[in-house]
């Protein structure tokens, strides 16, 4: 299996997150790319493979423009008064509000994400460009006759809408590989979104379409982040009626529970018939993991992976969440053997 990977990701480092109402060191920490390096270089899972560039074409297919300008200033605006740390959101609308884009800086972070866990500093926009960069190679190797390939993106993207980051997320890296595979002749592809926290940026990008079938596993939002989409009754709108299916668990969920929600997606993604698969991996589902909540062990990734191998379709599994750093590498790699030898 080609992994592809770029030390890009590192520019993205020293930021922090609003967490229990402190300003706390990010849990999305470079170290978990090292670990995951580390864990699947040891086995042997595959050779490793620089990204190669796509230039902002394929990200401007499923982000607005508008959003993309954003992202690629709004370090040199945050630094022009003065500010050399990192920048974080302060300032949300309220419903009835007005979705104009100020001038000002503080106003445009706002405007542009829905949580204070997106921040920006010096490296963060060309660590996301590499991450879509990743992804895109993922594709392309896969569209060109590999049956699978891991794209170790970072920082992650799956709840990145079109034009709004949070969550750790400012490109949707598995939104711009599911529309490249369709800009390549596939005529469906199915995400598969495993990790702990519901994909919401990737199900509101897609959900009026029937090209892509968006599957969640994830954390009820009643009780978990996002809170705000991710539920049961989500079925897709209009032409895209029936091609999302959310399977909200509750706390303490173990993979008796959480293996039963797989099978029942995967049967939705078997019945699909895509051309191609990308699994969303986030393994912050892991028991250990420091903010979550659901209790998979390691030998379950091995499990995970075998199921999903059984589809028999093309893969491109996309690195999303995980922060139990001293198990991220063996849990990531487990979930790769497991579709290896699936
Ligand atoms: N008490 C709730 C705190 C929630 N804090 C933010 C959680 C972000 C999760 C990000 C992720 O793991 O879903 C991703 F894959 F995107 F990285
Ligand atoms: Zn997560």
């Amino acid at each position: 299996m080609q992994i592809i990977h770029s030390p890009r990701h590192l520019g993205h480092s020293g930021h922090v997150e609003l967490m229990n109402g402190r300003v706390v060191p990010a849990f999305e920490k470079p170290e978990r790319v090292a670990m995951i390096l580390r864990a699947v270089g040891e086995r042997q899972l595959g050779p490793f493979v620089d990204p190669t560039a796509h230039g902002l074409d394929p990200v401007l297919k499923v982000h607005d423009e508008a959003f993309i300008r954003f992202l690629s200033t709004a370090w040199q605006q945050w630094t022009a008064d003065g500010r050399d740390f990192p920048a974080l959101p302060s300032f949300w609308k309220a419903p009835g509000m007005r979705a104009i884009e100020p001038d000002n800086i503080d106003g445009k972070l706002g405007h542009f994400s829905f949580d204070a866990g997106c921040c920006i500093v010096a490296g963060t926009w060309d660590a996301v460009q590499a991450g879509a960069d990743i992804a895109l190679t993922g594709v392309d190797l896969i569209a060109d006759g590999q049956p699978n390939a891991f794209a170790l993106c970072r920082p992650p993207g799956h709840h990145a809408h079109a034009g709004t980051m949070g969550g750790y997320c400012f490109v949707n890296n598995a939104a711009v590989a599911a529309q490249s595979f369709l800009d390549r002749g596939a005529a469906r592809v199915a995400v598969l979104d495993v990790d702990y926290h519901h994909g919401n940026g990737t199900q509101s990008i897609f959900y009026d379409r029937p090209d892509v079938l968006v599957c969640n596993i994830h954390a009820d939002p009643m009780q978990e982040f996002p809170y705000f989409l991710g539920y049961a009754d989500e079925a897709g709108q209009g032409p895209g009626e029936g091609f999302n299916a959310n399977f909200p668990l509750p706390w303490g969920a173990d993979f008796e529970g959480w293996g039963a929600a797989l099978e029942a997606a995967c049967v939705l993604v078997a019945d699909y018939a895509p051309d191609a698969l990308i699994v969303s991996l986030g393994v912050d589902t892991y028991k250990d993991d420091p903010i979550s909540q659901f209790r998979l062990d390691s030998p379950d990734y091995l499990k995970m992976g075998a199921r999903i191998a059984k589809l028999g379709l093309p893969t491109l599994v996309v690195m999303e969440g995980g922060y139990a750093v001293e198990a991220i590498g063996i849990n990531v790699a487990n979930t790769l053997e497991g579709l290896l030898q699936g």
